[in-house]
């Protein structure tokens, strides 16, 4: 689904010389996977989940899916790719606490002419049921931490996206909470076929994951999921 080829991506320091955070030859990144990034800080993870989703702009290289070399569209199409193909989770949730779930949930379909917005208003409506938020809350800053965190999986989900990509999805949340996310990404991608790569350090994100891929000083090591646990669906 994902190709990486030849990836190059450099910043500038203050004095504007470039340097080098990731260099990757090849990668190959398929659905019905949950792929955790691991790696100390500054490694390159949030760049490599940035340059996957088409903000961040490689130097040298290309990242395609389904074979589209997606830097090669315009910002218009890419924005349109973005949103039919990649949902977005942070680990600091980034929902408007003044908005209620709901609202956080469909905001996006108030932006870019999105058609139907009364059907995606009751698919919001039906993932937060699933996902076991409330939402008779008026506002999101009334949720639990993790039912914060599962509003914005259900955000990240409105489209149908066939990719999820998280940077740290549970590095906020207590040992419970943590459980219930991971548990969802995992059968996000094994119940639903999507891809799911998350950036995470944490050992119950770790156990469940198909693919590890370790970043250090911008390249890429691949390690077998030696603690992935067989979880009852
Ligand atoms: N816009 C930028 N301009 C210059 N340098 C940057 C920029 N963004 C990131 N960097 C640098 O690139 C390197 C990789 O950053 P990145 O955020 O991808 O690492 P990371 O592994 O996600 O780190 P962390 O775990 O601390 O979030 C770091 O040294 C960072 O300081």
């Amino acid at each position: 689904m994902f190709t990486i080829e030849n990836l190059v991506l450099s910043y500038r320091d203050d004095g504007g010389k470039p340097f080098t955070v990731l260099e990757l030859p090849a990668l190959q990144l398929g659905r019905e996977s949950l792929v955790v990034v691991t790696g100390p800080s500054g490694s390159g993870k949030s760049s490599l989940l940035y340059a996957l989703c088409g903000l961040l702009k490689p130097t040298a290289g290309a990242v395609r899916h389904e074979g589209q070399d997606i830097y090669a569209l315009s910002e218009a199409r890419r924005d349109r790719w973005r949103r039919e193909t990649v949902g977005l989770i942070f680990q600091d949730f980034h929902l408007i606490p003044e908005l209620s779930p709901l609202a956080n949930v469909t905001l996006a379909t108030h932006f870019g002419g999105t058609a139907d917005r009364r059907a995606l208003a009751l698919r919001g409506r039906a993932l937060l049921d699933v996902l076991g938020v409330p939402t008779d809350r008026r506002h999101a800053s009334a949720l639990s931490r993790g039912e914060q965190q599962r509003t914005a999986i259900a955000r990240a989900l409105l489209f149908d996206p066939p990719a999820i990509l998280a940077d740290e999805p549970t590095a906020s949340l207590d040992a419970e909470a943590s459980t219930l996310v991971a548990d969802r990404l995992l059968s996000l991608s094994r119940d639903e076929g999507r891809l799911v790569l998350a950036v995470s350090h944490d050992p119950i994100l770790i156990s469940r994951a198909d693919r590890l891929l370790h970043l250090e000083r911008g390249h890429l090591k691949e390690t077998e999921p030696t603690m992935r646990k067989e979880i009852p669906a």
